[in-house]
């Protein structure tokens, strides 16, 4: 099964949780992470199962980069908010280097989440 980590700053929550909701047919077939708050929306909205961790500014994305330096995530969907400054910044971009530096996908917009799910699709179909 497919690990795939979630997580979306305040502002981009809606939209992450309509995208798993719009693709929820692939996104029940894979093991999902997430950070506590964008995780416990797509619990309680869309009704798939999470792997819950911190919340991003309380270490939450670095227990991600962890799972990802370990080799335990297939593909990270992180839509960020551009427009508000973050005071756990450094955490975000520890995150996005670590996905780098291990080669995993890194979806930062929705664009780039729908293609890779396209192709995570055609492959369950296999
Ligand atoms: O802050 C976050 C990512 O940097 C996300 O954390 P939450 O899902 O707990 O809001």
């Amino acid at each position: 099964m497919l690990n795939i980590a979630l997580i979306a700053h305040d502002k981009k929550k809606l939209d992450l949780a309509m995208f798993v909701k719009e693709w929820k047919d692939v996104f029940e077939k894979c093991n999902l992470y997430a950070t506590k708050t964008t995780g416990t929306i797509i619990e309680e909205k869309i009704g798939l199962k999470v792997n819950k961790l911190e919340s991003g500014p309380y270490g939450g994305d670095l227990q991600i980069g962890s799972l990802v330096s370990y080799g335990k995530i297939d593909f990270v969907i992180f839509l960020r908010d551009p427009l508000t400054a973050q005071p756990h910044e450094p955490d975000v971009t520890a995150l996005m280097r670590v996905c780098d530096v291990h080669n995993v996908p890194l979806a930062t917009n929705l664009g780039t989440a729908e293609a890779i799910v396209i192709e995570i699709k055609k492959n369950l179909e296999g």
